[in-house]
């Protein structure tokens, strides 16, 4: 198996830093039930997404730009880390080891949000889709429904998450569709689940970006990248429904580029979401604090610790 990723916080969050305000990210908390996905006309969207994210390949380090906002970029690239850092460890409290598995789309940034956290919390990362590979001996998934079926890729991810199911200190980003399968839930509801709900508009053009060789399902022969992306997703998420709703814990980009003052999700950064995701994750442990191995006097003492910072 694969060890944690290993990056350093410090470079992980710096290259991930966005310009505005983050005192939003803790504005109004609601646990919506339905997912934001929409089937909107996409010629409607523009082609070009400013896509920020340079998915799991190492960062930039923490760099004050040159021009009259480079003091502000510093600033708020520290204070992002810092937030990031504060919010896993007063998370790794209540987390009591549980494994945390991301579920999303194709393309939601499982992976790239996924090793943020991992990074944060001293967890090791794993992407269930290489785990497969490794399991099977064959080094992409495209190649394995090639060579096999999907029914077969989908036996592999099933005995993954099990296996990975029996440990603790993990951050997983799961297939997209492992959501489909009742017998998945079953072994991620042993740690603590977090859908990425992301706009199909955002993933599509995210998808056009890196291609779909490493994506069987939407890969395409020829067309317009985005628009092709856009329909195969639109159609995915139909036939899915609401299984992404399982998940314990819904971040959705559109409410916390709400929460920001953006109309775009493209605002936002993998930072961004990775302390969403754990602001919600804390939620919703504490609110289940019953079913909580950490003591009630423990987990209270700690609110208040909190509270006083
Ligand atoms: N917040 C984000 N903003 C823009 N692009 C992103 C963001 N998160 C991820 N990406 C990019 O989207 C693509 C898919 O991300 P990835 O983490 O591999 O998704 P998944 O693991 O859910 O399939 C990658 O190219 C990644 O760099
Ligand atoms: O949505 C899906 O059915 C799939 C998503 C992929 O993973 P990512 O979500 O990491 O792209 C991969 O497991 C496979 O191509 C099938």
């Amino acid at each position: 198996m694969e060890p944690g990723v290993g990056l350093a916080l410090q470079s992980r969050a710096a290259g991930f830093v966005s310009d505005r305000r983050r005192s939003a990210l803790y504005g109004g908390e609601g646990r919506a039930r339905i997912g934001s996905w929409r089937v909107a006309d996409p010629a409607a969207i523009p082609a070009k997404a400013a896509v920020r994210a340079g998915g799991s390949k190492p960062v930039a380090p923490l760099r004050a730009k040159k021009s009259s906002g480079g003091h502000g970029t510093l600033h708020n690239s520290v204070d992002e880390a810092l937030l990031l850092k504060r919010k896993s460890e007063e998370v790794l409290f209540y987390l009591n080891g549980r494994c945390i598995y991301l579920v999303g789309m194709m393309g939601s940034g499982k992976s790239t949000v996924g090793k943020i956290m991992s990074e944060v919390l001293g967890y090791s990362f794993f992407d269930s889709d290489k785990l497969v590979e490794q399991a099977v001996g064959i080094p992409s998934v495209a190649q394995i429904f090639k060579v096999h079926s999907e029914a077969f890729f989908r036996d592999n991810e099933s005995s993954v998450l099990r296996d990975l199911s029996s440990m603790r200190r993990l951050v997983v980003a799961t297939g997209g569709g492992a959501v489909i399968r009742p017998v998945n839930w079953k072994h991620m509801k042993k740690g603590l689940s977090v859908w990425l709900d992301v706009p199909l508009e955002a993933l599509a053009r995210r998808i056009a970006k890196v291609g779909t060789a490493s994506r069987p399902l939407l890969d395409q022969p020829s067309g317009d990248p985005y628009t092709m992306a856009f329909s195969k997703l639109s159609m995915l998420a139909e036939k899915r429904g609401d299984a992404y709703a399982n998940a314990d814990v819904r971040v959705s980009l559109e409410e916390i580029a709400s929460k920001q003052g953006h109309d775009d999700v493209s605002k936002l950064t993998p930072t961004d979401i990775a302390i969403e995701s754990l602001h919600k994750i804390e939620s919703f442990v504490i609110e289940h604090t019953v079913d909580n191995p950490v003591g009630d006097s423990q987990a209270d003492s700690h609110v208040q610790r909190i509270q006083t910072l």
